[in-house]
């Protein structure tokens, strides 16, 4: 249903592991972390539509150039779809024709190859037979998770993506609204003797992520723990192998 091409929490010191990526068609991403780069090139050219979770870098870094690769085809702009925030920071930061061209802006043909969509948290999107949930999620910066159906795949298929967050009572109850919840994925940067950091940066631990399931009055089928900070990736995956969770 979904194929991840990245899950690092930061540059990992492997080029098979990249930074947040997530495939969910032949045209769709979420996030643009380094891990888009494990794609080959006419894979990426495929690509139409990314739904960002935030503009932290980790999330992004892959896009100024990804655009760019797209740059001798003249066909419809790649849409990038987040909150006004992450868009805001993009126009600001990245495509100012400073650090990088605005890409968003209409060429000589009459045509532009990026496109900005605004979404909202709670908006239900319709995007090529697949149902995608923004929902937002406590985090350092304005941030939204995904829930993802696709009926067509299987009547039970219900991918949830919290992106980066941090366990609050908002994001439990978020998370109950749901309908079942076939594959979780939740992040967990950092060890539990990082409490003070992981609270401060609004990420999760693995005594935190345990206290979020607790907490789920469905429990989803699998849960898939992601975004392990690279200097911590080692001492996580030793605590983490006790659970019954997939580790990416
Ligand atoms: N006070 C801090 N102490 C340690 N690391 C930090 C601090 N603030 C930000 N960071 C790091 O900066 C990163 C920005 O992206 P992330 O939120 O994924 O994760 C964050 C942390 O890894």
């Amino acid at each position: 249903m979904f194929r991840v091409l990245g899950s690092s929490g930061g540059l990992s010191g492997n080029p098979q592991k990249g930074s947040t990526c997530i495939q969910l068609n032949g045209e769709t991403l979420i996030d643009a972390g380094t891990g888009l780069s494990s794609l080959q090139l006419s894979e990426m050219k495929a690509i139409r539509h990314i739904f960002l979770t935030h503009a932290h870098m980790d999330h992004i870094a892959a896009l100024p150039t990804f655009v760019s690769n797209l740059f001798d085809q003249s066909r419809l702009p790649l849409k990038v779809y987040g909150l006004a925030h992450s868009l805001e920071r993009l126009k600001q930061h990245i495509f100012n024709n400073d650090i990088w061209p605005d890409f968003t802006q209409v060429q000589d043909n009459g045509t532009s190859m990026l496109e900005l969509v605004e979404i909202k948290p709670g908006q239900v999107i319709e995007h090529q037979g697949m149902t995608l949930t923004a929902f937002e999620v406590p985090h350092a910066i304005p941030t939204i998770g995904y829930a993802v159906q696709q009926p067509k795949v299987s009547a039970h298929s219900h991918f949830v993506f919290c992106a980066d967050c941090i366990v609050t009572d908002a994001l439990v109850s978020k998370l109950n609204e749901l309908p079942p919840i076939s594959t979780l994925m939740v992040e967990c940067s950092f060890p539990d003797r990082l409490e003070e950091v992981a609270i401060k940066t609004q990420h999760m631990t693995p005594s935190l992520v345990s206290r979020l399931l607790e907490q789920l009055e469905k429990p989803p089928h699998s849960v898939w723990i992601t975004h392990l900070k690279p200097s911590y990736e080692e001492e996580l995956r030793d605590v983490l192998r006790a659970e019954p969770w997939h580790v990416l």
